[in-house]
C-alpha cells in the first residue's frame, strides 16, 4: 500500500485513556515521565512521527526497534526536546533532567576531563568541584588513564565511554541513547553495554538515586534482549508493537498481535545477528 505523506491526527484516532487515566498511586505504576497524545512530527516533506500515543514510566528501559527510515531517531529527538510536535501533544516530566547519546559523540577540542567538566561548570558547577566530579565519572568509565588526553584523539569505543560520563557526572533521570554501540567493535560494544546498564539501574548514580528512565533505538535484537524491559517497533513513523521484552521476543504474543513486527524481528533474527545472537 502506498504511503501517505500528507495525512496526520487521522479522524477517530484516539489514546488509550483507560491506560492514559491510570494514577501513580503508591502501590501503582511509577510515575509518568513521558506522556505523547497523537503526536505527529512533520520533517519537510516527510511525516516522520505519526499518531503516536505513548506513556513512558520511570525506570523503564524501552528499546525502539524498526527499519532504517522508521521514526525512531526524531521519537528520541522529540523526547529530548530538540523537536516539537507538528501537532498532538506531548508532557515531559518537568524536573527531570535528562542527558542524550548519539551513535557518534560530539567532543570538545579539549582534553577528556574538560569535556565533561565543561558541561557542569556551564550548569552552574563551581570550576573545581567540576573537576572533581568529572575525573570521579572518568574513573567510573575506566578513562581515569587518558583523563588529559584530547578528546578527540580518543577512539570510538573511548569516545562512547567519555560521553557516558559526562552524562553520568551531569545525574541526569533519563537517558536517551541513539544507537550508542553501532560502530563498535563487540568488546567495546559489551563495555558500554554494561556501564550503560550500571547507570540505568542506578547503581552507582552521583547522587545515590534510584533508576533513571533510559530509551534508546537499536538494530542489533541480542542487546535488545540484554537491556531492555519494553519494546516498541516502530514502522513509518508509527508504534505498531509495544510489549515487554519477554513477550516481543518469546511466545505466540507478537506473531499473533503484530504480524508486521514479527516478520520484522524474524527477519532481522535470520539475516543480521551472529550465531550466538539467535
Ligand atoms: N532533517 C530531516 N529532514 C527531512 N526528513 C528527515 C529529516 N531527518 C529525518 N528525516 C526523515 O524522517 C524519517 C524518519 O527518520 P529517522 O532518522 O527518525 O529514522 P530512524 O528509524 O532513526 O532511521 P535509522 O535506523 O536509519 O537511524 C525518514 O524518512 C527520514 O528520511
Amino acid at each position: 500500500m502506498k504511503r501517505d505523506d500528507t495525512s496526520c491526527g487521522t479522524a477517530g484516532h484516539r489514546c488509550d485513556t483507560a491506560q492514559a487515566a491510570r494514577p501513580a498511586v503508591a502501590d501503582g505504576p511509577p510515575p509518568v515521565v513521558f506522556d505523547l497524545d497523537r503526536v505527529c512530527v512533520r520533517l519537510g516533506s516527510v511525516l516522520a512521527l505519526r499518531d503516536v500515543c505513548l506513556r513512558l514510566h520511570r525506570g523503564e528501559r524501552v528499546a525502539l526497534v524498526g527499519a532504517n527510515g522508521s521514526g525512531k531517531s526524531t521519537l528520541l529527538r522529540l523526547l529530548h526536546g530538540l523537536l516539537e510536535p507538528t501537532s498532538g501533544r506531548i508532557v515531559r516530566d518537568a524536573p527531570a533532567r535528562q542527558a542524550m547519546l548519539f551513535q557518534r559523540p560530539y567532543m570538545l577540542r579539549t582534553s577528556a576531563r574538560n569535556n565533561v567538566a565543561l558541561g557542569l561548570w556551564l550548569a552552574g558547577m563551581r570550576w573545581a568541584e567540576a573537576q572533581r566530579r568529572a575525573a570521579q565519572a572518568l574513573e567510573r568509565v575506566g578513562l581515569r588513564d587518558v583523563a588529559t588526553r584530547n578528546a578527540r584523539t580518543l577512539s570510538g569505543g573511548q569516545q562512547q565511554r567519555l560521553a557516558l560520563a559526562r552524562a553520568w557526572a551531569s545525574n541526569p533521570d533519563v537517558l536517551l541513547l541513539d544507537e550508542p554501540t553501532a560502530s563498535l567493535d563487540p568488546r567495546a560494544q559489551r563495555d558500554v553495554e554494561s556501564l550503560v546498564v550500571q547507570f540505568a539501574t542506578g547503581a552507582d548514580a552521583p547522587s545515590g538515586d534510584a533508576a533513571v528512565t533510559l530509551v534508546f533505538a537499536s538494530h542489533n535484537l541480542g542487546q535488545v534482549k540484554r537491556l531492555a524491559t519494553r519494546v516498541l517497533y516502530l514502522e513509518q513513523g508509527r508504534v505498531l508493537a509495544d510489549l515487554p521484552v519477554q513477550a516481543f521476543f518469546e511466545g505466540p504474543l507478537l506473531r499473533q498481535r503484530y504480524p508486521a513486527a514479527h516478520f520484522f524481528v524474524k527477519g532481522e533474527l535470520n539475516g543480521r545477528l551472529p550465531p550466538r545472537e539467535r
